[in-house]
């Protein structure tokens, strides 16, 4: 199989979907790998360096496109790379597809098979090729939001951490997952006031033990995240369901009784955001806005800005998937992991993940009527 990987084109995308040890490791199951030039540097991989794993370097996206029967990527395609899918091509990467009706109508009118890092999951809930990002974005979630909180960014002037004789900041997480938990760890770790509220009890009980008295947990509902967001100097926006338009959790209302200059960092902005005055997806080149006095951040490729760690964490993981989707063929490979299987949203012009079709009010057609596989779902 040719395997593909262009150069990102979000802006301030510096990942890369492959390594030059993804390459070594796909040429020598007997593998092609080309790569656009220059894709890697963002990340400080050279095109040389692809070059000795074994890979092919191409001159632009069209020849990547053109050549591959599977692109990898990180990001979700951008209206450019739209006309550049091949009729039946597959599509390996992030893809988001709940909020972008018009990249999920190019893939099926391609009838690209898009299979969905974020959707891949495993018996046990979890999302092996997200859970890599969303520890960064957790992660920076808190180092954003301590430098937003600061006067020349707009922010109220609190230092997180506080200092002897005055209080640290109030931080309110919304979601208990990956994000929310890495979120929580820095935080705590900063010396702020920390709250965190999943709808999961079992999730708190699992931040409970983990954080014991260092962090307060609360039940999700809207009286209790009314009232901790009211007081809240940050609010970490962190809430999933797989696959789905993030639940609009944090409602205008109650961003309105937020004191001026709090932040907001609405790290659940790639699935649609889960505040409600997070209305637009801002960039790294101009990540914030200013809503009812309050700085909204909503950079839909956070770890894009630490390219370096993220492109070796997040193709940790790609990787195994992408040389079983290479080594057997996307139809053997689906139909022997239903991990994998999950991943898939598009194919053969159809939309078979659930919560994509209804997010999108689209034909939903169960993945086994194409595969012929009564488990996958
Ligand atoms: N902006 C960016 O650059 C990045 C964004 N993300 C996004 O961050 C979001 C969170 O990801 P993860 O933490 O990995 O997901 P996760 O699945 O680990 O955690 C989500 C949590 O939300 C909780 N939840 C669901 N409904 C809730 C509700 N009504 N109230 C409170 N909690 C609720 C779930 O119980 C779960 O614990 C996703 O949309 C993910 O795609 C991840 C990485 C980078
Ligand atoms: C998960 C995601 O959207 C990202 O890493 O950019």
């Amino acid at each position: 199989m040719i395997i593909g990987v262009p150069k990102e084109i979000k802006n301030n995308e510096n990942r890369v979907a492959i390594t030059p040890a993804g390459v070594e490791a796909m040429v020598r199951t007997g593998h092609n790998v080309v790569i656009e030039t220059n894709a890697g540097v963002g990340s400080g991989i050279s095109d040389e360096q692809y070059v000795a794993a074994g890979a092919q370097i191409l001159p632009g996206p069209k020849e990547v496109f053109d050549a591959a029967d599977m692109i990898m990527k990180v990001k979700e395609p951008l209206p450019p790379e739209y006309e550049l899918f091949k009729e039946c091509q597959l599509l390996f990467t992030y893809l988001h597809l709940a909020p972008e009706p018009e990249l999920t109508r190019a893939l099926l009118n391609k009838k690209v098979i898009g299979i969905a890092y974020e959707t891949i999951q495993l018996e046990d809930g979890s999302l092996p090729l997200l859970t890599p990002m969303s520890e960064v974005a957790g992660r920076m979630s808190i180092q954003i939001a301590a430098q937003v909180l600061e006067k020349p960014h707009g922010g109220k002037g609190i230092l997180m951490g506080g200092v002897p004789g005055v209080l640290p900041a109030k931080v309110t997480i919304v979601g208990g997952g990956v994000v929310g938990t890495n979120a929580a760890k820095i935080a705590v770790g900063m010396g702020a006031e920390v709250t965190i509220l999943d709808n999961n009890p079992n999730r708190l009980r699992y931040l409970n033990d983990i954080f014991g008295a260092r962090l307060k947990t609360l039940m999700s509902n809207s009286y209790n995240v009314k009232d901790a967001v009211s007081q809240a100097d940050v609010v970490i926006g962190a809430v999933l369901i797989p696959g789905a338009k993030a639940p609009k959790i944090v409602t205008e209302e109650m961003v309105k009784a937020m004191s001026p200059g709090s932040v907001i960092v609405d790290v659940a902005i790639d699935q649609g955001g889960c505040v409600e005055t997070v209305n637009r997806v801002t960039t790294h080149a101009e990540p914030t806005f200013v809503k009812h006095g309050v700085v909204h951040y909503s950079v839909a490729n956070m770890p894009g800005a630490v390219a370096r760690t993220s492109t070796f964490a997040l193709t940790n993981v790609t990787l195994p998937y992408a040389i079983a989707l290479a080594n057997k063929g996307y139809m053997t490979a689906i139909r022997e992991d239903k991990a994998l299987a999950r991943g898939v949203n598009v194919i053969d012009g159809k939309v078979t993940y659930k919560a994509v079709a209804e997010a999108l009010n689209l034909e939903y057609t169960p993945l086994e009527k194409i595969t012929g596989n009564p488990f996958l779902h």
